[in-house]
């Protein structure tokens, strides 16, 4: 059990650092013989570290500007705040996190200082962009001088412990190489086991529809992708999707979002919810978020149960794969080699018991996996429907093709979902308006040079230890890489000539799955997953309608919001990012069976 806080660790920090000045003049003073009053040392204390932090900042600015020049380059432009450190712009754009459009702030940034602009809030570089050619060379180009680096391993870390997501160099190699074999190929064990739970939405869609009630679809997907996530990485589905789901508030039913703890399944999805969004919180505040856990670290009571779910499954497999190895040295699921042809059948954590027995590692990759499939594919399941309920006409032509394609009942197969240029499009163009993890962020290993918006000027220098945040999501909705029509829904843009003209003339405008190394390792499962859900949903619903009572009070867009121009005209829910992008409140909807098919 930790002694201390996230908090209280970083104020015993400051305080030793506070102290040595003190300490140092003393023993200066001590060794000349010379008498030092207690009054002067506090004294000297306390100003030692406004004037550290003027000394520090000023000679790192210096040294910065020195570095620049002899790159031949320029210091980005820097946001002016009011406040001392830029305090003013770490309030705004917290503020704007918590309550506004995800993106708000940072594209009025953009739009005064360029392509490229430092914050540098709290004299901390962070340089955030949404361009492609700074996005390649963060994730592509110059991967090896982009790490996540400490300060995010340390905020995540509570959560993600040092699996694919949260570690850097060979312990990422590691991982990624021990992961990587078992998503290189389609498999139809895997459209079976969507099969199975998306049979379960569909009994769950029918019933409330017959007790004439609005579903949260958001929570539905979250279950479904859950029970996904659980029965493929280690064949124990939680079956979240057996549990009551919420009733809107105005049933009398119920209390709308906040999710009821029926089983234990339920209790370790809420406490992952939960622990995820806590360090999403700590991303936003910088390096002074751990003042905001003084008390206790918020994020150990959720991890608890997480880990007292996750920990006996593991052992579990541990303890199967050491007996099958004793009774029987040949008879292994496969050979242990990363790359090893990997049947159907094997789960990821059978595959990983193979490779490694270190209980931490295993436990950290099975909770990175979950993250990554779980949170990204609810949201853009959610947000489909979503701009479904908005398009209807979009609706009818989906279903119209898995009709044609694959029936009103049959599962389709690999070809049929490949075959499905419409169904694509639609994904696409979801991911491509609400990628699930629209903020994403590196910090750079090295000084570095990015080509200056302005190429009639110098390059931009990045000094080493520069934050590099970057946007996909903003990137996705330029007008000048997609065109003027770039904040409206229509998949017709990926069949059309524009898909010519934008996607495949720069096809690294589009990255919701990243890019270069690091890129998803799902994306294949993740595209398998989604579509067997929708034609599923699209078989046996034929109309999607929003149910605006339904939402729990203050959880629609403000009215302000329609005047304000762009999507966030347009939206009429309100899209919220923690570490991926969600409809705050859920999504409330009611779905239409077909008259006959
Ligand atoms: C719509 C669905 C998905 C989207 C949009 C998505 C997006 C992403 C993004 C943006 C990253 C890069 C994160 C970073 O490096 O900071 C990533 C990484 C990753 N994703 Fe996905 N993902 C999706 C589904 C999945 C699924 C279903 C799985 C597995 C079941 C998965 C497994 C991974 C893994 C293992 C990584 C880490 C790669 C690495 O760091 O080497 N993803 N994904």
């Amino acid at each position: 059990m930790a002694l201390t806080t996230p908090g209280v660790d970083f104020l015993i920090y400051l305080f030793i650092s506070l102290c040595i000045p003190g300490c140092l003049v003393k023993a200066l003073f001590w060794s000349l013989g010379l008498p030092c009053s207690p009054l002067f040392l506090v004294l000297l204390c306390i100003c030692s570290l406004p004037s550290y932090i003027i000394f520090k900042v000023q000679s790192t600015e210096r040294a910065h500007r020195r570095e620049a020049a002899a790159a031949g380059g320029r210091l980005v432009p820097r946001v002016q705040g009011r406040l001392l450190g830029n305090f003013d712009q770490l309030t705004t754009l917290v503020g704007k996190w918590l309550n506004g459009y995800p993106g708000d702030g940072f594209q009025d940034l953009v739009d005064e200082y360029g392509a490229a602009v430092n914050t540098r809030v709290l004299w901390t570089d962070s340089v955030f962009s949404c361009s492609p050619e700074y996005t390649k060379l963060i994730l592509a180009s110059g991967f090896e001088n982009y790490v996540k680096g400490e300060r995010f391993q340390q905020a995540l870390g509570s959560v993600l412990g040092s699996g694919v997501f949260n570690s850097d160099g060979d312990m990422w190699k590691f991982h990624r190489s021990m992961t990587r074999p078992f998503f290189t190929r389609d498999r139809i064990t895997h459209f079976h086991l969507f099969d199975r739970h998306a049979e379960k939405v569909l009994k769950k869609l029918r019933d409330r529809m017959e007790a004439g009630i609005a579903i949260d679809f958001q929570d539905l997907m979250s279950r479904f992708t859950m029970d996904v996530t659980t029965d493929f990485l280690f064949n124990q589905c939680v079956d979240s999707l057996s549990s009551p789901l919420p009733f809107p508030h105005n049933s009398g039913k119920g209390n709308g979002s906040t999710p009821q703890i029926h089983t234990r399944a339920d209790e370790f999805s809420a406490a992952f919810t939960n622990a995820l969004q806590l360090v999403a919180e700590r991303e936003r505040y910088g390096s002074i978020w751990p003042l905001y856990e003084i008390t206790h670290d918020k994020v150990i009571g959720p991890m608890k149960i997480v880990k007292s779910f996750i920990e006996p499954i593991v052992r579990e497999a541990v303890q199967k794969k050491a007996i099958r190895d004793s009774m029987n040295k040949n008879d292994k699921l496969f050979a242990s080699s990363p790359n090893s042809k990997i049947d159907d059948d094997v789960t990821l954590l059978d595959h990983l018991v193979e490779l490694t027995s270190d209980p931490v590692i295993l436990r950290d990759e099975i909770l990175n996996i979950m993250i990554a499939g779980r949170d990204t594919i609810t949201s853009t399941l959610t947000f489909t429907i979503y701009l479904l309920c908005n398009h209807p006409e979009v609706a009818a032509r989906l279903r119209g093709e898995i009709l044609d394609q694959v029936g009103a009942t049959a599962l389709p197969s690999f070809e049929q979902v490949k075959d499905m240029k419409y169904l694509r499009a639609v994904i696409n163009e979801t991911l491509r308006l609400f990628p699930p993890v629209p903020f994403n962020v590196r910090e750079c290993v090295n000084g570095t040079l990015w080509p200056s918006p302005d190429p009639n000027d110098k390059p931009l220098y990045l000094p080493a230890g520069t934050k590099t945040p970057y946007s996909v999501m903003m990137m996705q909705r330029r007008k000048d890489l997609w065109g003027p029509d770039a904040d409206i829904f229509d998949p017709d843009r990926w069949l059309d000539e524009r898909n010519q003209k934008y996607f495949l003339a720069n096809p690294l405008i589009f990255l919701p799955f990243n890019a270069g190394p690091r890129i998803c390792l799902g994306q294949l499962f993740a595209y398998n997953e989604m579509s067997i859900l929708l034609i599923r949903l699209l078989q046996n619903f034929s109309s999607f309608n929003l149910e605006l009572d339904a939402f729990p009070p203050g959880t629609l867009p403000p009215p302000r919001w329609a005047k304000e121009g762009g999507r966030k005209a347009i939206e009429k829910i309100r899209p919220k990012v923690h570490l991926t992008m969600y409809c705050h409140g859920g999504l409330w909807v009611r779905m239409q069976e077909p008259l006959s098919n």
